[in-house]
């Protein structure tokens, strides 16, 4: 047997005491995993020194130079890929019931020097029993085991038997004691990687198809956000509809400890390239803004209604001249009528964004006025040229299709009266009052974020005109740059057939032109469009928000991740209804019903909320049991209790919900029940409840605060 590594020694321990079936599997596990260990680590060690060797050529043709960098760069990303699946590689195997075969599953594949199979990528069709076999459907398996790991070393295992022949050779038979125990573990600020225990519903929605919007609805702690992120990284590496997209993949996080919190877990599948933002984020005015404190003001700006007057707002900006107006370019004079101010309007591209419509509309306008500039002599380029920057046309253009600020029409919007009245008329009279009776100047607030970006979106960058001349330029020193390139390649090539066949069906050529043409900003740019976006918490989402991630996603293919009970706004369709209003049609559902993050204990305390107010709350049902009481304290003893937790569990998050002004620490949260969304600690501690309301609304804020407890719950109230 070989010599135990660090990350196996679990293995010794129990070996001590193994049946001889037992010690025999064991044995084979063990020598699976340290073969598993030793074929990363040779391979990393490989793609080190190729690195350094690669590394120190300089010399050689341009062409040897060019290959160089595309090897360096993809074993830069070879070794990032052993970077991150090396400490927790392998996250268990399946053993088939008639060939006793077993297959070892793992983050990434993986075969040895010899082409022999050590595992198979968890994403790929053959890894799907091991997620998906059940008790009544075992996919031909007669067992599982799945390990738990710890700090980069497999703490223990859970082994499933599916064959009642199996039953006398494994210690563990359908004990859940292993996988309660993971979920029971200390919480850290990262959310944990539960990858090897991923559950068969939960695994059928990670693999379903892009095609359209899915909803994974289900109440507080069943998974939803795993599920949510892991299909991304299923996506991303299965789905070619999606790859063929681009596939660029965003997920819309309600808010910044949320991101925060989720970050580690898309890295940690392999895939660091998909953005997680929140909405605040991808508009990005360059400071935190408040809250509207007016939930009138907040309704109406979060409304269709709002985005339908901005829009006509923009179009007030684009009205054809009421009389016809004369230019003087050069010698010539020419005519724009209404009419022919239409007709190069019409030839704009619809879907272009006001500002930068503008140098659209500009070539159509030369176009239309040239005939009446016949009687020159100059060659048609040169009159062309002198048309479009002659300052009559300029003139022209500043008055009837002026360069638009975003913010500044937003602004403009809310305290001209006229412009309000004149665009707003899917609002009412008494929505129109309330916003025009807002404090001045107007202080944007978060319900601003789906307008200005869509006042952003409708109109485009305000320096669009000069940036489309600087990016025509950029772009055509960089076409000439690679032409040259090329040139000298083939140039200096001995077997010009060869290389030429290299270039085209190689993709290098491709590749190299494609990165450098892509903008420096683009890879972290928020506009889109992406091939998936994922939702969580979309219960909470206006109409107006809605628009902004639609938009963002012309394909449609959505994940949205919600519970209509921890809605705080209140969520009273279905979800059919409530995507439909907002044009989402193509739409599954799919529900998760198992909680495995709180207790009974602390469920029950928390349905005791909801189900008066809600009595539909698809409240789950909680997979441990044994937890401790919920307990019951004054307010007065908030920081005792605190303090005696922290002195007994050195490990380990708490959070304090519902008192602002309480001394956030390391180990400690402070935050609104809004805030706490999407979070787990081991303890919570819910500061005076009775004052969270006494509507729907309140019972949800409890509802939610108490649910983000996973062992222990504590209620601070006055009586
Ligand atoms: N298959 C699983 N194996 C182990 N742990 C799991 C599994 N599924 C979920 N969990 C754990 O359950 C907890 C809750 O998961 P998650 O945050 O995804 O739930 P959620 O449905 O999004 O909850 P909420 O609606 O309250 O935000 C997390 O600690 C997560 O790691």
């Amino acid at each position: 047997m070989p010599a135990a590594t660090s990350n196996t020694s679990y293995f010794d321990s129990i070996h001590e005491h193994a049946t001889p079936e037992l010690a025999k599997d064991i044995a084979q596990d063990q020598q699976r995993l340290e073969e598993i260990a030793a074929r990363i680590k040779q391979l990393r060690s490989e793609a080190v020194e190729r690195i350094a060797a690669r590394g120190k050529d300089r010399a050689g043709t341009l062409q040897q130079s060019l290959q160089r960098d595309v090897e360096l760069n993809e074993l830069a990303q070879r070794l990032r890929q052993l970077d991150l699946v090396g400490p927790y590689a392998c996250l268990g195997y399946m053993q088939f019931a008639q060939t006793g075969e077993r297959l070892y599953i793992g983050r990434a594949g993986l075969s040895d020097a010899q082409g022999k199979q050590l595992m198979v990528d968890w994403r790929t069709p053959a890894a799907e029993p091991f997620f998906a076999a059940t008790h009544e459907e075992s996919y031909g398996l007669s067992m599982r085991r799945r390990y738990r790991w710890l700090r980069q070393r497999i703490s223990d295992y859970w082994d499933e038997v599916f064959d009642s022949s199996q039953l006398q050779s494994h210690t563990r038979l359908d004990d859940h004691s292993s996988f309660l125990a993971s979920l029971g573990s200390k919480r850290s600020p990262k959310m944990q990687d539960v990858l090897s225990t991923i559950q068969s519903d939960q695994d059928a929605i990670i693999r379903s198809s892009s095609r359209g919007a899915l909803v994974v609805d289900g109440g507080p702690g069943t998974g939803k956000t795993v599920v949510a992120l892991h299909r991304a990284a299923y996506l991303l590496y299965a789905d070619q509809r999606l790859r063929s997209q681009g596939g660029k993949v965003l997920v819309v996080s309600p808010h910044e400890a949320y991101s925060s919190y989720v970050s580690d877990i898309l890295p940690n599948l392999g895939e660091d390239d998909v953005l997680i933002a929140t909405l605040s984020n991808i508009v990005s005015i360059g400071q935190d803004l408040p809250a509207e404190q007016d939930p009138e003001v907040q309704r109406i700006k979060s409304s269709a209604a709002m985005l339908s007057a901005l829009k006509k707002a923009v179009e007030v900006f684009e009205e054809p001249p009421a009389t016809e107006v004369v230019l003087d370019i050069g010698e010539f004079q020419a005519t724009a009528t209404a009419q022919l101010w239409r007709d190069a309007v019409g030839m704009i591209d619809s879907e272009t964004p006001h500002n930068e419509a503008r140098i659209q509309l500009r070539e159509a306008l030369v176009d239309l006025l040239l005939p009446q500039l016949a009687g020159s002599n100059a060659p048609e380029p040169q009159l062309r040229a002198d048309a479009a920057r002659s300052s009559a046309l300029g003139a022209l253009l500043n008055e009837y299709w002026p360069i638009l600020d975003p913010l500044n029409l937003l602004k403009a919007l809310y305290s001209t009266p006229a412009l309000l009245r004149y665009s707003g008329s899917e609002l009412t009279d008494d929505q129109i009052e309330k916003l025009l009776s807002a404090p001045r100047p107007v202080a944007w607030t978060t319900s601003d974020i789906p307008l200005i970006d869509y006042s952003r979106y409708l109109i485009g960058d305000q320096d669009s005109e000069t940036s489309h001349r600087d990016e025509q330029s950029r772009i055509l020193a960089e076409r000439n740059r690679w032409t040259n390139v090329i040139d000298d390649l083939m140039a200096s090539a001995d077997d010009k057939e060869d290389l030429a066949s290299q270039l085209m069906h190689h993709d290098l050529q491709e590749r190299l032109l494609s990165h450098s043409l892509e903008s420096p900003l683009a890879k972290e740019s928020f506009d889109g469009p992406f091939s998936h976006v994922v939702v969580d918490e979309a219960q909470d989402l206006t109409d107006a928000q809605w628009a902004m991630i639609q938009r963002r996603c012309p394909s449609g293919s959505l994940t949205i991740v919600g519970d209509r009970a921890q809605a705080v706004d209140g969520f009273s369709t279905s979800w059919e209804q409530r995507l439909a209003s907002i044009g989402i049609h193509d739409i599954s559902i799919s529900r998760l019903r198992v909680n495995y993050r709180s207790t009974a204990q602390i469920m029950e305390a928390a349905a005791a909320q909801i189900l008066p107010e809600m009595p539909e709350a698809n409240v789950p049902q909680s997979l441990r049991a044994n937890g401790a009481p919920v307990r019951y304290a004054h307010p007065s003893h908030l920081k005792k209790i605190l303090d005696q937790w922290l002195a007994e569990n050195n490990e380990g998050t708490a959070a304090v919900i519902g008192l602002p002004g309480f001394p956030a620490s390391e180990r400690v949260s402070v935050l609104t029940p809004e805030h706490a969304k999407g979070l787990e600690f081991d303890l919570v501690l819910v500061c005076q409840p009775e004052n969270f309301g006494q509507t729907r609304r309140g019972a949800v804020r409890r509802y939610v605060a108490m649910t983000r407890a996973t062992a222990q719950l504590v209620i601070l109230a006055e009586q």
